[in-house]
């Protein structure tokens, strides 16, 4: 049998088999959560002009202390026309431009006016250009504001749209298809004969890839049937095939056979990780193959390591894994096996704990946990207020 594969190298050869998908002219409204194809340039200065930051008057600041004459208006998108001469001020609105001749807002509650006369009735701007946006604050025309491989967020999509876009090159959504695999399982709800199982990976999966742009394609249970399943796999037309259950070593995991006989190579088998060591990978033509482990807790360690980072990576993420950060422990942990472990754990009073038990069968412990807590392969035991790293469970 193969030797374990580490998790990292595991993840690199992962995404070496996706291809990003091609960038296309996507609407704003439709990028959020897709990554940018290439680099988004600025098609315009912002702001284009010097504007006022606050509602007053825009005078010179030279003219300091008043008093002045006020000789027009400038508001949003209603810029006033003519030059001021000295001694002579303009209405001014946030957001509207600074009219020629003035270089400095007077905030209307530093300001006393009368018909045209006004006067200062505070301190007053204390330098020059106060309360003024200067032209090109924000950025150029040309600047780079969305790097090729960073993720489309709601303030970039506000970025992209004034600077000139009305579309953003992000790659279309990812097809993925999902199988579930196990002669026991059935929906949940359904009456249970002795042995049935609900079934929940599919609906943990599709659930865990719902932030991302995918369209999911449902397959559903597949029985223990080497005809069945390579004909299903065979038939799938997808980015990505996501498969539960039937990984290991067992007389009826059939994944593995199936997706070869589907025309499947797989590139690896079995990963040094706990829980989800059963992961496989490999590609059937334009499809990439992930065969999760069943174990509902591995399928969700197993999602998190290696199908968001697939997905993003053909959706065209630069940086696609997750990042762990570090945290003290709050309990202590005892030392690690040769796979590097993700143990459930909860986050009290800002310090990591982990329950000592850690089934990869255990759905509950999974729902109560706020983050994986990670234990290098062979780590030695860990006390309280030592650190470690662990990747959030959302
Ligand atoms: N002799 C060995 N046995 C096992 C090994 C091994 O190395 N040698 N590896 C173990 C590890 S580690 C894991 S993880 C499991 C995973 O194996 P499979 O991927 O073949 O998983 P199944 O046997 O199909 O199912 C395991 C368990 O999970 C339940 N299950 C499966 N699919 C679902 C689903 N969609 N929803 C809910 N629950 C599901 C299934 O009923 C089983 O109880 O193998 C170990 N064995
Ligand atoms: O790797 Mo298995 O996932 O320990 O249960």
């Amino acid at each position: 049998m193969t030797p374990l594969l580490p998790v990292a190298e595991a993840q690199s050869r992962l995404l070496a088999l996706a291809t990003p998908l091609p960038p296309e002219a996507t609407p704003l409204a439709r990028a959020l959560g897709h990554w940018a194809g290439q680099p988004v340039t600025a098609r315009r200065t912002q702001p284009d002009a010097d504007l006022s930051a606050m509602d007053g008057y825009a005078i010179r600041f030279a003219d300091l202390p008043g008093p002045w004459t006020v000789i027009g208006e400038s508001a949003a998108g209603r810029p006033f026309a003519g030059t001021a001469s000295p001694g002579e001020a303009v209405r001014i609105f946030t957001g509207a431009m600074l009219p020629a001749g003035t270089d400095t807002v007077l905030v209307q509650e530093e300001a006393q006016r009368e018909g045209t006369a006004l006067a200062l009735a505070g301190e007053g701007p204390q330098y020059l250009r106060r309360n003024v946006r200067a032209r090109g604050l924000d950025f150029h025309e040309g600047d780079v504001l969305i790097a090729a491989g960073e993720r489309i967020t709601p303030a970039r999509l506000a970025l992209a749209g004034v600077a000139g876009h009305a579309t953003l090159p992000v790659a279309r959504r990812v097809r993925v298809a999902v199988a579930a695999t196990g002669d026991e399982l059935v929906p949940p709800g359904t009456p249970l004969s002795p042995g049935q199982l609900p079934e929940t990976n599919r609906l943990m999966l599709m659930a865990q890839l719902a932030d991302l742009p995918v369209d999911l394609i449902d397959l559903g249970i597949l029985p223990d049937d080497m005809a069945t399943l390579t004909a299903a796999f065979a038939g799938v037309d997808a980015d990505l095939l996501v498969t539960s259950g039937g990984a290991s070593v067992g007389d009826h995991d059939l994944v593995r056979p199936a997706l070869a006989a589907a025309g499947a190579a797989l590139d690896f088998w079995r990963v040094a990780l706990r829980p989800g060591k059963p992961v496989m990978a490999g590609r059937m033509r334009n499809t990439v193959v992930l065969g999760l482990p069943g174990n509902p807790v591995s399928a969700f360690v197993t999602a998190m390591l290696f199908v968001r980072p697939l997905v993003a990576r053909m959706a065209g993420a630069g940086n696609p894994l997750p990042v762990p950060r570090p945290i003290l422990l709050g309990a202590p942990l005892p030392a690690n096996g040769p796979r590097a472990d993700y143990l459930r754990g909860a986050i009290v009073d800002g310090r990591a704990v982990a329950p000592p038990l850690q089934d990869s069968a255990m759905l509950r412990t999974l729902a109560a946990a706020d983050c994986l807590i990670l234990r290098a392969p062979g780590a030695p035991a860990a006390n309280p207020g030592d650190s470690v790293e662990i990747l959030s469970i959302a």
